[in-house]
C-alpha cells in the first residue's frame, strides 16, 4: 500500500489570528528593508546572502511584523511583477553582464591539472585565487562523473575536499544555465528557481558550505586580475579594482549574484530566510529541521523541490541518526518524482500487490542528480546500495536492513548505476594525523589535560560526551587563565558562531565542544584533539580526529582513557580492524603533573565556593520576589527566618573574603614558574638538566623551566607490540558503518 506524503500546513492550517493580522497589515516583503551593518561572524565571511545580517526598514520609524512568524509564503509560489529598474541599476547590469561575456581563464596553463574538467571560467578563478593548484583525490574522481551525469556516492577521509567534489559540478551547471539567461535574471524577467539541495546535519555545517560554494562565486577583484594579465594568461578586462582580494573577503557586486546559494538553518530569523527563499535562489544549504518548518508553510518551495537538477546528502549517516530522520525523510519525499513515491513501503503496513508504476513515463524524464557523501558510510551499505538503488517496477521491495538502507531506498537514484567512489583509509585514520592515548584514573582528566594543554599551546579542540561537563570545566579554565570557549546546543546560534569564530582567530585556545562539533567542521590549523571521554562510536572519533590533520596538514588526537572506560576503547578499536595496542601512549612529566594538580584543586575550591554563593543569591532573590509579589513578610508569614534559609549579611561577606583569598593564592601559584625535576634555578649551568643550551638555543619551554619546546607528536612513544591489523570479521567492516554496534553495546553496558 502506498504511504502518502505527510501532510503540510496550508493556509487553511494557520491561526485565525495570524490570518487576520496578514490581511490588515503589509507584509514583510512589501517594507523597504535595508541591510546595516555588522561584524563578521564565525568568520563566514560577509557574503550569507544577508542571511546573518541585520534589517531595518527605510523611513520608517515603527514597524509592525505582521504574521511574522508565519511570513508571506503563500507568494512564494506566484509570480512576482518586475519592479522597474533605475537608470543606476541598468548601468551596473549592462557591466556585469560585458564582464561576464568577457570573463575567461586559461587553465591549460594556469591550472593544468585542473584544465580537462572544462570548468566555468568563473570557478577555475576562484580555485587559483585560493591556491588550490590540483584537485584531490575524491574530487578528481567524483567531478568528472558528476559532470557526465552520474549519482554519486562518495567516502572519503575527513577534511580531503569533499564539499567542492560535488559543490563545482553543480556551481559548474548552474553557472552555465544562469551565464546563458543572466540578461533575463538581471532584469527580473525570470525568477530563480531552486536547482540544488544540500542537506547537512548541523547549522555550523550548512553555513560553511555554504561560504565555500559562495567563495567559488566570488568575483575577482581587477588588481588581481591585472597582475596575472601580465603572464599573459588570464584575460578578465574589467575588473572593478579594488585591490586584492582573498575568497574570505569577496568583492560584492552590486548586480544581483549569477548564482545565489543560500544557507537556511535553525537559530537564525526564520522570517529574513523566507524572504531570500522569496527572492528566489539557486542554491540551498540547509539543515532538515528548518527546511521542514518552512516547506510546511511554503507550497511554492515545496514545488520546487520536485524540479530539482541536484540533491546532495552531506554527512549522510549522521542525518539519519535520532531527531534528524522524520524530517528528512518527510524532504526526501517531496523530491521524488511522481511514481517513485509510491513505490516505497512502509514496513508497518500491510503487503498488497498492486503497486505497480501508474506512469512510467515519469520516471523517464526524471533528471535530478544525487550525490551522497561521508566520511563514514559501511561497505554494507556501499554494496546495498547497488541492490536496492531503484525498486524493480511492479514488483516488491525487500525489507530495508537498517535505517540507513532505508533511507538509500528511498533517494531518488535516478542511475541505475550510481557510482560509488570510496577513497577511505584503512582503520579510519587519516595519513597524517598523529594517535596517542594517555590512561588515567577519571579524576585525574583535569590535570592531564591542563598539563597537555600547557606542554603543547596551540588549537586544541576538546570533545566532551555532555554539557554538563563543559559546563564544569569551562569556570576551571578560566580560573587557570586558559583561553577557553565553549560549544555545544543548548547555547544560542549566534553564541555559537561567535565561540567558534573566536576559537578561530585565537592562536593559543581551546574549544570545549559535545559531538556538534564532530562532524564536517573545516576550523583552519586545529592542532589537537582531546577526547576527553571515549566517542560512542568508531565514527564518531574518525570525525572528532578529522578536525585535524585536514588537506594533508600534520594533526594529534590524544584519547584519555580511565580504567572503566579500557573495554569501550577495545570495542572502539575492534571496530576500526585494529587493537588498542595500536594507539601509543604520550609521555608526561609525572613530577610537574602534580605542581598543576594544585593548582586544579585551588581552583575547584574555589569554583565550588563561587556557585554556592550564587545559588544562595539567586535563591535569596527568587524568594523575596516572590513573597514580594504575594505581599508576604518572608520572614513571619511565611515562617521562614532569613537565618535559616539564605545566609546573613556577614556570612557573604565572609564567603566572599574567603574566595577573594583562595583566588589571591591561585595567583600567585600561577606566577610561579613550573620548574621540572632536576634543574637547578641557581645555575642554569648545573644540575641533572641544565638549561643553558636550551636558552641559548631559544629551545626552552616558556612556562615548563627544563623542558625542550617540542610537539605532542614528538613525545609520543613507540607502540607497545608491533602494529598488526586483526584479521576483518564480518561486523568489524562496520568500522565506519552507521552505529558501530560493538562500541555502542559496550556503553550502555553497566557491567564493562
Ligand atoms: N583542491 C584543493 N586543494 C587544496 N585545498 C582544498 C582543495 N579542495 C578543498 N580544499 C580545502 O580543504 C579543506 C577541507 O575541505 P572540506 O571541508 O571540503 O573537507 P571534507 O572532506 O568535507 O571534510 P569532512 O569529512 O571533515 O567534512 C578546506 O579548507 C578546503 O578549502
Amino acid at each position: 500500500m502506498a504511504r502518502s506524503i505527510p501532510k503540510r500546513k496550508t493556509d487553511a492550517d494557520l491561526e485565525p489570528s495570524r490570518k487576520k493580522a496578514r490581511r490588515s497589515h503589509l507584509s514583510a516583503n512589501e517594507l523597504p528593508w535595508k541591510v546595516l551593518p555588522t561584524t563578521k561572524e564565525a568568520g563566514l565571511g560577509d557574503d550569507f546572502d544577508g542571511i546573518l545580517e541585520l534589517e531595518e526598514v527605510d523611513d520608517s520609524s515603527t514597524v509592525e511584523a505582521a504574521g511574522s512568524d508565519v511570513g508571506d509564503s503563500d507568494k512564494i509560489a506566484g509570480p512576482s511583477t518586475p519592479p522597474k529598474q533605475g537608470k543606476k541599476t541598468k548601468i551596473q547590469n549592462a557591466a556585469a553582464v560585458t564582464e561576464l561575456e568577457e570573463l575567461s581563464f586559461d587553465a591549460e596553463k594556469l591550472l593544468p591539472n585542473w584544465h580537462e574538467f572544462s570548468l566555468h571560467p568563473r570557478l577555475l578563478l576562484s580555485l587559483h585565487a585560493q591556491h588550490f593548484s590540483s584537485p584531490t583525490p575524491i574530487q578528481a574522481r567524483a567531478i568528472p562523473a558528476a559532470l557526465k551525469g552520474k549519482d554519486i556516492v562518495g567516502v572519503a577521509e575527513t577534511g580531503s575536499g569533499k564539499t567542492l567534489a560535488y559543490g563545482l559540478p553543480i556551481l559548474h551547471a548552474i553557472l552555465e544555465e544562469n551565464t546563458s539567461r543572466y540578461t533575463s535574471l538581471l532584469s527580473q524577467k525570470q525568477k530563480r528557481t531552486l536547482r540544488a539541495l544540500i542537506l547537512a546535519p548541523t547549522r555550523e555545517l550548512a553555513l560553511q558550505v555554504s561560504g565555500h560554494l559562495n567563495a567559488c562565486l566570488n568575483h575577482i577583484s581587477g588588481e588581481e586580475v591585472k597582475e596575472e594579465e601580465e603572464e599573459g594568461s588570464l584575460s578578465v578586462k574589467k575588473g572593478k579594482g579594488k585591490g586584492k582580494q582573498l575568497p574570505s573577503a569577496p568583492v560584492k557586486s552590486k548586480a544581483p549574484p549569477l548564482v545565489s546559494v543560500a544557507a537556511i538553518v535553525g537559530g537564525m530569523s526564520a522570517q529574513k530566510q523566507r524572504r531570500i527563499l522569496d527572492r528566489g535562489v539557486d542554491v540551498m544549504v540547509a539543515t532538515p529541521g528548518r527546511l521542514w518548518d518552512i516547506l510546511q508553510e511554503n507550497d511554492g518551495l515545496a514545488l520546487q523541490l520536485k524540479n530539482l537538477k541536484f540533491l546532495v546528502l552531506d554527512e549522510a549517516d549522521r542525518m539519519i541518526e535520532t531527531g534528524h530522520f522524520a524530517e528528512l525523510d518527510n524532504i526526501l519525499r517531496l523530491t521524488l518524482r511522481v511514481a517513485k513515491a509510491d513505490m516505497i513501503e512502509d514496513p508497518e503496513l500491510p503487503e498488497n500487490d498492486d503497486d505497480e508504476v501508474e506512469d512510467e513515463s515519469a520516471l523517464e524524464k526524471d533528471d535530478m542528480q544525487t550525490f551522497v557523501f561521508s566520511a563514514t558510510l559501511s561497505k554494507d551499505l556501499q554494496r546495498n546500495l547497488k541492490r536496492h538503488q531503484r525498486p524493480k517496477r511492479g514488483k516488491k521491495n525487500t525489507k530495508p536492513a537498517s535505517t540507513l538502507d532505508d533511507l538509500v531506498m528511498r533517494l531518488d537514484f535516478r542511475d541505475p548505476e550510481p557510482e560509488v567512489i570510496d577513497l577511505s583509509p584503512e582503520g579510519g585514520v587519516v595519513s597524517t594525523l598523529k594517535e596517542s592515548k594517555i590512561d588515567c584514573m577519571t579524576t585525574d582528566k583535569d590535570a592531564f589535560l591542563y598539563y597537555f594543554l600547557l606542554r603543547y599551546p596551540g588549537r586544541s579542540l576538546v570533545f566532551l560526551s555532555s554539557i554538563d561537563g563543559i559546563r564544569r570545566l569551562m569556570p576551571l579554565m578560566e580560573l587557570l587563565e586558559v583561553k577557553a570557549f565553549p560549544l555545544h546546543s543548548q547555547l544560542e546560534q549566534r553564541q555559537r558562531l561567535k565561540n567558534l569564530d573566536r576559537f578561530k582567530t585565537t592562536p593559543n585556545s581551546v574549544l570545549l565542544a559535545t559531538d556538534i562539533a564532530a562532524r564536517g567542521l573545516d576550523i583552519p590549523s586545529v592542532d589537537h584533539v582531546v577526547h576527553y571521554q571515549i566517542p560512542r562510536s568508531a565514527d564518531v572519533y574518525v570525525h572528532r580526529n578529522g578536525r585535524t590533520a585536514r588537506a594533508k596538514r600534520d594533526g594529534f588526537s590524544l584519547l584519555m582513557c580511565a580504567p572503566d572506560e579500557r573495554r569501550l576503547v577495545r570495542a572502539l578499536m575492534g571496530s576500526l580492524g585494529r587493537q588498542e595496542e595500536d594507539i601509543p601512549e604520550i609521555t608526561m612529566e609525572m613530577y610537574l603533573l602534580d605542581k598543576l594538580k594544585a593548582r586544579i584543586q585551588l581552583a575547584r575550591q574555589i569554583d565550588n565556593a563561587q556557585h554556592k554563593i550564587k545559588k544562595q543569591n539567586h535563591e535569596k532573590n527568587w524568594l523575596r520576589e516572590a513573597a514580594d509579589a504575594m505581599e508576604i513578610d518572608v520572614d513571619s508569614d511565611m515562617g521562614l527566618s532569613s537565618d535559616d534559609d539564605v545566609p546573613s549579611k556577614h556570612q557573604r561577606k565572609t564567603a566572599n573574603v574567603k574566595t577573594a583569598g583562595l583566588k589571591a593564592e591561585l595567583k600567585q601559584l600561577l606566577a610561579q614558574p613550573l620548574i621540572a625535576r632536576g634543574v637547578s634555578t641557581r645555575y642554569i649551568t648545573s644540575g641533572s638538566r641544565p638549561i643553558v643550551d636550551d636558552m641559548i638555543a631559544g629551545d626552552y619551554h616558556e612556562t615548563m623551566v627544563g623542558l625542550k619546546k617540542s610537539t605532542a607528536g614528538h613525545d609520543v612513544l613507540p607502540v607497545k607490540r608491533k602494529v598488526k591489523k586483526v584479521e576483518a570479521k564480518e561486523e568489524a567492516e562496520e568500522w565506519h558503518g552507521f552505529g558501530s554496534g560493538e562500541v555502542a553495546a559496550a556503553a550502555s553496558d553497566p557491567e564493562s
